[in-house]
């Protein structure tokens, strides 16, 4: 039974012959069922040119949701797929497949729900002529209100049989040209994404991959904002929120606002956020009735509020490596946004670009901070985070640039730490790092923002003050340091009181590079140092001459030993009461040949700054120990006496090299005294006392040189296992004229006396002297009165002849020796 008449048959074929394309064909054939007034919506589904997927070309929505039509244009769905699915069951059963309450499967009907209808009806597009040939499609017709009868599908069904061979025909060009257009799309995609891919890659900051990626997205598809969340800490949190139109940032940067301190939680899939993310798919909604179907957070709710309910809301997961890293919310608010599956498949690839362009700049952020902490390391002080030489040296360089562009002057100063070794030695290496660490404070408190403060060494610092004014503020600055560093230091497990020796120089009067300034600077402070530590000195150029000299000496020096220029001298010592010779002190001199006979006086201190004093102290300890040796070969039974040196008695294991000594040379220890400073053994006087334990083990008879000159502490000299005094020729030789060191030579001798120790009296020059020494009773002497130090040969002599010391006028013994 026909339900079209001829007329409108003729007229209908007629327009078909015309229609330019499937476009035009596919147009006619909706208008014709509009016409009809059947059925209030329809999708004309046609197969593709390989014939695999069914494809939604022309779609009519039921009059509420009409401006969606084009957003499922173009929807794929695989012929192979779920066969119970209504186009399915027509296209492969080539019936009318309904869905409906009662029919069709319940997969489907969220379908009638969401497009507000009673039924869904598909009619298979083929031709009753040739039934073998297979449909070139489906129509799926939709009603709301009731179902839909025979009449409908038989009176739509009569009218699409007529587009049936025109539109085969057009198929095959249409797909022919869909296929041209496709290609050529997706070469132009592919070129725009390689562009993409290579500028978002180049990016190093996360802010400017969002910016480009969202003007990417917002140049292609009409949405209007893009959320960008990112995990971390095992919650989402919002990074961005990009406006496509600048004037209307407000609500997206209202929501960035709201979410800036609210992740998204990861234990529920509430939220198309979390939701995209936990099950790394993306999310499309066009109302929020959509939206409702999943689960809601009070954190969505309040969103969607901000956003003022969006018309188009799609979430995708961003992908790294497939498995996904963040999420992304497409938002649109003042109008739909149709996203074909094409437009889809795009933005996946996007998202999966942005995944790895997120990376690269993590990746980028760890490497800037590893390099940071590297360069940081390289130029700086681990224990105090002061700049080290390389920076001082940079940071010098840089000022003099800008010091003499602006015709400014500035300061250099060396700050050396005195006596800093003593808390190491006393309270262990911890304790000198907390000093450190305190004295950095102290002298950055000092110091202003612009000036700089370097760790230069162990315990040097260098400082660089700044003087736009030229006012000399700097020797305020320097005796404000100074004072600082006096103060005690508190926070040790004992009080310790540092000072410390300052050099300066000025720029450009003493110098105008980097060298000079640092070595004018460290020879002032070297000269600080020569004068007795705890003072301010300013470089002047003879400092240099006077640096100069000592750094030849002790070149010099160095080969001294080996070149056989040291030779030892030995300055007899007698006992006061009997007047006879109880011992020798051995007395070190050097003969050079280019600077003649050099005093121990000079090159000692010199000898104890570079470490010489090491190896030409075991030369000495060797070489007073075979002299004695051979005195008692000879029938003369001497002890000699050895000068140690702070750092000879410091070095590991001084006890096992005098010991190996005294074997090497065959030396009874009995014969050997040691002579050590008061403020040697008071640095550290526990590991002192180990050691001179050690010697008193082997026999060894200890004495404290110079007593009287230092800071003893006399409950430690108690503890000391000493055998002798020796009271300081300083004292010996005021001590006819001044009461007061006549006083403290006599309260020496008590306390010597109280803790049964002898005292030998040094640098004895006038009998005068000596009888007061015998009156306060004064065990031995020593000094030109009775002789001066004797080269080996004639020391040998004097011993031989057996001179006696006279209390009485006598003439002193007298030799070629200088001293
Ligand atoms: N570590 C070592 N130090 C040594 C050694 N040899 C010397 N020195 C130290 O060098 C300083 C100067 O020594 P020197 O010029 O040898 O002076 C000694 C005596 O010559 C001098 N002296 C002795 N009697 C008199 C005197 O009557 N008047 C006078 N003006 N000077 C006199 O005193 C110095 C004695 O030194 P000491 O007993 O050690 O205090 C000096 O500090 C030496 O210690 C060495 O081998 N190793």
């Amino acid at each position: 039974m026909a339900f079209l008449s001829i007329e409108q048959k003729c007229t209908l074929l007629d327009r078909i012959t015309r229609a330019a394309d499937l476009h035009a064909l596919l147009d006619l054939l909706g208008e014709e069922i509009d016409k009809l007034g059947l059925v209030d919506g329809y999708i004309v589904n046609l197969c593709d040119a390989a014939g695999e997927n069914l494809c939604s070309l022309k779609i009519r929505l039921p009059f509420e949701f009409r401006y969606l039509d084009k957003t499922y244009l173009g929807y794929k769905t695989s012929l192979k797929s779920d066969i119970t699915n209504t186009n399915m069951r027509a296209f492969h059963g080539r019936g009318i497949a309904r869905l409906n309450t009662e029919e069709g499967p319940d997969s489907e009907r969220p379908m009638l729900a969401r497009w507000k209808v009673a039924e869904c009806a598909a009619l298979p597009i083929l031709s009753q002529a040739q039934p073998q040939l297979a449909p070139i499609g489906t129509l799926l017709l939709m009603k709301q209100g009731g179902s839909m009868d025979a009449h409908v599908f038989e009176t739509i069904g009569e009218l699409a049989a007529l587009f049936l061979a025109p539109m085969r025909a057009a198929l095959g060009t249409a797909f022919l040209q869909e296929f041209h257009e496709r290609f050529q799309r997706a070469a132009s995609e592919h070129a725009r994404a390689l562009d993409f891919v290579i500028e978002i890659n180049n990016l190093t900051a996360l802010e400017s991959v969002f910016d480009k990626f969202a003007g990417d997205v917002f140049r292609q598809l009409a949405f209007e904002y893009i959320g960008f969340y990112l995990l971390e800490d095992n919650v989402l949190k919002n990074k961005m929120v990009a406006a496509a139109d600048p004037r209307r940032r407000e609500i997206g940067d209202s929501l960035a606002a709201y979410l800036s301190d609210k992740p998204y939680a990861l234990h529920s899939l509430a939220g198309g956020v979390p939701h995209a993310f936990l099950k790394n798919a993306s999310l499309m909604f066009h109302d929020v009735q959509e939206l409702m179907h999943i689960p809601m957070s009070e954190m969505d709710t309040q969103s969607l509020r901000i956003l003022q309910t969006p018309r188009t809301l799609l979430v995708l997961p961003i992908r790294y490596q497939g498995k996904p890293i963040g999420s992304l919310s497409f938002f649109s608010v003042t109008q739909p946004v149709a996203v074909p599956e094409s437009d889809l498949q795009l933005l996946e690839k996007l998202s999966a670009f942005l995944g790895t362009a997120i990376i690269n700049c993590r990746n980028f952020a760890v490497n800037q901070a590893q390099n940071a902490e590297l360069e940081r390391l390289a130029t700086h002080d681990v224990l105090t985070g002061l700049p080290n030489r390389a920076l001082l040296r940079d940071r010098l360089q840089q000022g003099l640039a800008r010091w003499s562009r602006q015709g400014q002057k500035a300061t250099i100063a060396f700050v050396d730490l005195d006596h800093f070794k003593d808390i190491n030695d006393t309270l262990g290496h911890s304790a000198g790092d907390r000093a450190l660490v305190s004295i950095t404070n102290r002298l950055r408190d000092c110091l202003r923002q612009s000036d700089t403060v370097a760790r230069y060494g162990g315990d040097e610092f260098v400082l660089i003050l700044e003087d736009p004014d030229n006012n000399g503020s700097h020797e305020m600055v320097l005796q404000r340091v100074l004072a600082a560093l006096c103060e005690p230091i508190r926070d040790l497990a004992q009080e310790f009181t540092l000072s410390c020796s300052i050099g300066y120089c000025r720029y450009p009067d003493d110098g105008e590079d980097v060298d000079t300034l640092l070595n004018a600077a460290d020879v002032a402070m070297y000269q600080a140092k020569q004068l007795g530590r705890s003072n301010i000195q300013y470089y002047s150029p003879d400092m240099r001459v006077a640096a100069g000299k000592r750094l030849t000496l002790e070149g010099k020096l160095r080969h001294a030993a080996e070149n056989n220029e040291l030779v030892l001298h030995y300055q007899p010592k007698a006992d006061i009461k009997s007047g006879r010779i109880v011992g020798v002190e051995a007395l070190v001199r050097w003969q050079n040949p280019e600077l003649g006979m050099v005093s121990p006086g000079v090159f000692i201190p010199i000898a104890e700054e570079s470490g010489l004093i090491v190896p030409i102290g075991d030369w000495i300890l060797r070489t007073a120990c075979a002299q004695a040796l051979a005195w008692q070969q000879a029938g003369l039974h001497i002890p000699v006496a050895v000068n140690l040196s702070a750092k000879q008695f410091q070095a590991p294991g001084i006890a096992a090299r005098v010991r190996d000594t005294l074997e090497a040379t065959g030396l009874d220890p009995h014969y050997l005294e040691l002579e050590l400073t008061e403020s040697m053994s008071m640095g550290n006087p526990e590991k002192s006392i180990d050691i001179m334990q050690s010697f008193k083990a082997l026999g060894i008879t200890l004495t404290i040189d110079d007593f009287g000159t230092g800071y003893s502490n006399l409950s430690y000299l108690q503890r000391f296992p000493l055998d002798k005094l020796k009271l300081d020729q300083s004292f010996v030789r005021d001590m006819t004229h001044s009461p007061e060191a006549l006083a403290i030579s006599q309260a020496v001798l008590a306390v010597a006396h109280s803790l049964h120790l002898k005292v030998v009296a040094e640098g004895v020059e006038t009998l005068e002297q000596l009888q007061l020494l015998a009156k306060s009773n004064c065990e031995e002497m020593q000094g030109y009165y009775f002789s001066r130090p004797l080269p080996a040969e004639d020391c040998t002599r004097f011993l031989s002849e057996k001179r006696r010391l006279s209390l009485q006028e006598t003439v002193p013994f007298k030799t070629g020796a200088t001293h």
